[in-house]
């Protein structure tokens, strides 16, 4: 039960009290579960973070604006996923961004890593068990929309689930009221508030044209896309596709968080079979490199304006 997990162990040990049985495949983490793990981190650490802060491929650099950090690799915390891909550091930092507590994850999970998706949004559910109010998704995704350039930062302003219209959705399973109800709202699942805040801090720091606002499409991954998939993708009003996020920020909103979600555009996904470029995941990472001490000052001057317009507060 404390030992550091695999996706493949971790997808098939039965915990006490879990709903998984090799049988069904069907994984569910039980109360217990996140119960054990937020009490473990809170006799570790005296930080009660209000803002989670979640960095995707290449973004670790995020937590580095951080002042008292206290850092915990996945692998020691009690039931906790380990990174498995290139890019993502693979802890947890707790520190303070002004007078602000937050805590940082050094790289997220992947439904393509084999985890499943109660295990990808497990930290989510630890993040609202401990007191924070609101997360703060980043990641690197491709761009859609022909007007994107590499280098453009998307805030999210909606997402479309690809993979839960195929039933691979955190919410399936029983519903535990504790966290949320059955059927949550999904239309305002990135905050308004937040997203001006973003949209008028990314001005301050003269980022305004490279800025940019979009939907931001899911699919499980691990391949990039195929040429008519990207194709089908312009056509639905996705701008920018990725293979993280959705199941973090569903999960998120279930139990009530406030959500913002910024995309790097790391590459342009190719709609033209006439197209020679590439994609690869050492350029999006090289990309992230790049724009990572930008990203990291948008964040953090956003999570000290949170912290003095009260955003974090209900
Ligand atoms: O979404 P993040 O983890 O930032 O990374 C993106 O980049 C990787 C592919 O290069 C995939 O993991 C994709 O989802
Ligand atoms: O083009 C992409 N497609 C899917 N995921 C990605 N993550 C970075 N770039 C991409």
């Amino acid at each position: 039960m404390f030992s550091p997990v695999s996706p493949c162990t971790w997808l098939y040990s039965s915990f006490p009290g879990s709903l998984h049985t090799p049988e069904t495949e069907c994984y569910c983490c039980s109360f217990d579960d996140y119960k054990l793990t937020t009490e473990w981190l809170l006799n570790q650490t005296n930080h009660r973070p209000k803002v989670a802060v979640i960095c995707g491929s290449g973004l670790g650099l995020l937590a580095d604006g951080a002042t008292n950090k206290q850092t915990f690799r996945y692998q020691d915390i009690p039931n906790f996923p380990v990174s498995t891909v290139p890019g993502h550091e693979g802890c947890l930092v707790f520190g303070k961004i002004e007078d602000t507590s937050c805590v940082f994850m050094k790289g997220h999970f992947h439904l393509y890593e084999g985890y499943s998706l109660c295990q990808v949004t497990f930290p989510v559910r630890i993040f609202k068990l401990m007191g924070v109010e609101s997360v703060l998704v980043t990641n690197a995704s491709g761009g859609i929309c022909p007007d994107f350039k590499v280098g453009d930062i998307m805030i999210i302003k909606d997402h479309i689930n690809l993979p839960g219209f195929a039933g691979q959705h955190p919410l399936c399973g029983p519903n535990d009221e504790r966290f949320g109800i059955r059927f949550p709202c999904m239309s305002d699942a990135y905050s308004k508030d937040l997203r001006t805040l973003a949209l008028d801090v990314g001005s301050e720091l003269g980022c305004s044209h490279f800025l940019r606002s979009g939907v931001y499409c899911m699919v499980s991954g691990p391949n990039f896309e195929t040429i008519a998939e990207a194709r089908m993708l312009l056509t639905l009003g996705c701008d920018s596709v990725g293979m993280s996020m959705v199941p973090e920020v569903t999960v998120a909103k279930h139990s009530g968080l406030r959500v913002l979600g910024l995309t790097l555009i790391t590459n342009k996904v190719s709609l033209d079979y006439s197209r020679e470029e590439k994609v690869n995941h050492d350029e999006v990472l090289e990309i992230c490199k790049m724009r990572a001490e930008l990203l990291q000052k948008l964040v953090t001057t956003l999570i000290g304006r949170c912290q003095l317009q009260s955003i974090n507060r209900h």
